[in-house]
């Protein structure tokens, strides 16, 4: 894909995604992978009011080739995204207040969802039975450190859709902007099930095994 058409496809993910309150106060960042490397947004702009403007154009190894600005301050996240899942071309990091609250309220190491239909919303998932497993990190400012905690993981256990940072955010992948937004809007609907789920049950019965 090239630059120009990546860009175009993250601003409108971005109104689309701020509309539903996921990208409050400039939080969160957008990248595609392109034919002459990456794009990603550019730190500290309101992500719902994107414009050619507020994208970094970075080569295949992440060395920024055009845009003015700094790059998002978790870039080393999206390119770390990237090297592990192949299949991925476009990563979305969001600010929910589910993501941000379940990924507290679950003191483990992954949020397990299991008997949803809208699992199905994740390529390759089938069935409600299934158990859909987001590993969940703890936050950390240095996202050097993150970025080798998440890659670490990914050697024993594979990343394949999305990944949440506990307190701060998710970070999800798809192979083009439709399927990476409706991965984000599939969870989305999940995280918010699963928050009312052990609102209602107590979290003693919200067992995330
Ligand atoms: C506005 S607080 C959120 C930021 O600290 C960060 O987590 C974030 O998602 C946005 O950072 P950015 O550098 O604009 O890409
Ligand atoms: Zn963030």
């Amino acid at each position: 894909m090239h630059n120009n058409t990546a860009i175009s496809e993250l601003i409108a993910a971005g109104k689309w995604a701020s509309q539903r309150g996921w990208v409050p106060a400039t939080g969160g960042n957008f990248s595609a992978r392109t034919e002459s490397g990456f794009v990603v947004t550019a730190s500290g702009f309101d992500k719902g009011q994107l414009g050619s403007h507020t994208f970094i154009e970075l080569d295949h190894v992440g060395n920024r080739t055009r845009g003015a600005g700094r790059p998002s301050a978790e870039t080393e996240l999206h390119l770390s995204m990237y090297k592990l899942i192949p299949s991925a071309n476009f990563v979305l990091h969001t600010h929910s207040v589910a993501a941000t609250v379940l990924s507290r309220v679950i003191k483990g190491h992954s949020l397990n969802l299991q008997g949803y239909e809208m699992q199905k919303s994740l390529a390759g998932v089938s069935s409600h039975l299934d158990t859909l497993s987001i590993p969940i990190f703890d936050n950390h400012q240095d996202i050097d450190h993150l970025s080798l905690l998440v890659s670490d993981h990914h050697l024993h256990t594979p990343i394949e859709h999305a990944v949440l940072i506990r307190g701060h955010g998710l970070y999800v992948v798809g192979r083009n902007s439709k399927e990476v937004m409706r991965h984000l809007e599939g969870l989305e609907f999940l995280f918010s099930c699963e928050l009312e789920r052990l609102k209602l049950e107590g979290i003693q019965a919200g067992v995330n095994p």
